[in-house]
């Protein structure tokens, strides 16, 4: 099943079953789901067989980031699992990108592989203390820019960067962008932020949201909010 929704609602839970607790009170007709890195390492391969048999297609977001023949394995790893979506570093460099990419290819296996540029939770300053005197857009660029030419299908930038990358990248290189935040809710860790409607506007394909519909008091209503601010944008 394919879905229309641009929504990724990232499962940050420490266990699986709280992670299936909310899974069960979405809707996959709506919604897509993520797995991060706290889920998937307490969890395993299961919780993507248990969202997978409720309808969901999932993006996998393990982040990988090694030398080539390591990530190109564990991308082959993630894909044969069934999953929609799986990102790497594209600071991995084009090698690494490449080589994810041609492992795809030559098991015929279509998972979305979508290349980090820089995390939204980063600023100007962390950047200049890693020794990158770029500023977050100019760096974003260039990583898009070499994710592109590596046979990404994608990156994952904070909105604000959105409508450079479509400009540079045309429209069907795919943005990804997490740091969502609905006027409703709190900017917690995030830094380079905007809110869903903004977010569609600038060019992003899709969006990453959790905290603001999984930490909400009433997870449902924070989602249908959002949708109700997309239908009406
Ligand atoms: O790859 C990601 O999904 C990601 C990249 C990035 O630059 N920033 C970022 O926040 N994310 C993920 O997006 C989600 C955002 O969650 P909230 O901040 O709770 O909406 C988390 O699961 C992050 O791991």
């Amino acid at each position: 099943m394919s879905i229309d929704s641009p929504l990724i609602i990232a499962l940050d839970y420490a266990s699986l079953d709280a992670a299936l607790c909310m899974a069960d009170r979405l809707d996959p007709r709506h919604c897509r789901v993520k797995v991060g890195k706290e889920l998937f390492t307490r969890s395993g391969p299961s919780v993507l067989e248990a969202l997978h048999g409720r309808g969901f297609e999932v993006f996998l977001d393990l982040k990988f980031h090694d030398i080539p023949n390591t990530v190109a394995g564990a991308v082959q790893a993630a894909a044969e699992q069934g999953v929609w979506m799986v990102n790497l570093h594209a600071g991995g460099g084009r090698r690494m990108m490449e080589a994810a990419r041609e492992r795809l290819e030559r098991h015929s296996l279509e998972t979305h592989l979508i290349a980090v540029t820089v995390l939204t939770s980063l600023t100007a300053e962390d950047l200049h203390e890693v020794g990158i005197t770029q500023t977050p857009a100019e760096h974003v660029e260039r990583l898009a820019q070499l994710a592109q030419q590596s046979g990404m299908h994608g990156v994952v930038c904070s909105a604000q960067e959105a409508a450079r990358l479509k400009e540079r990248c045309g429209d069907a290189f795919l943005k990804v962008t997490p740091g969502i935040r609905p006027s409703f809710a709190a900017a917690d860790d995030q830094q380079r932020i905007m809110t869903p409607s903004e977010a569609m506007r600038a060019g992003s394909t899709h969006l990453v949201i959790g905290r603001p519909v999984t930490q909400a008091e009433d997870p449902m209503a924070a989602l249908a909010a959002i949708e109700a601010e997309l239908t009406t944008r």
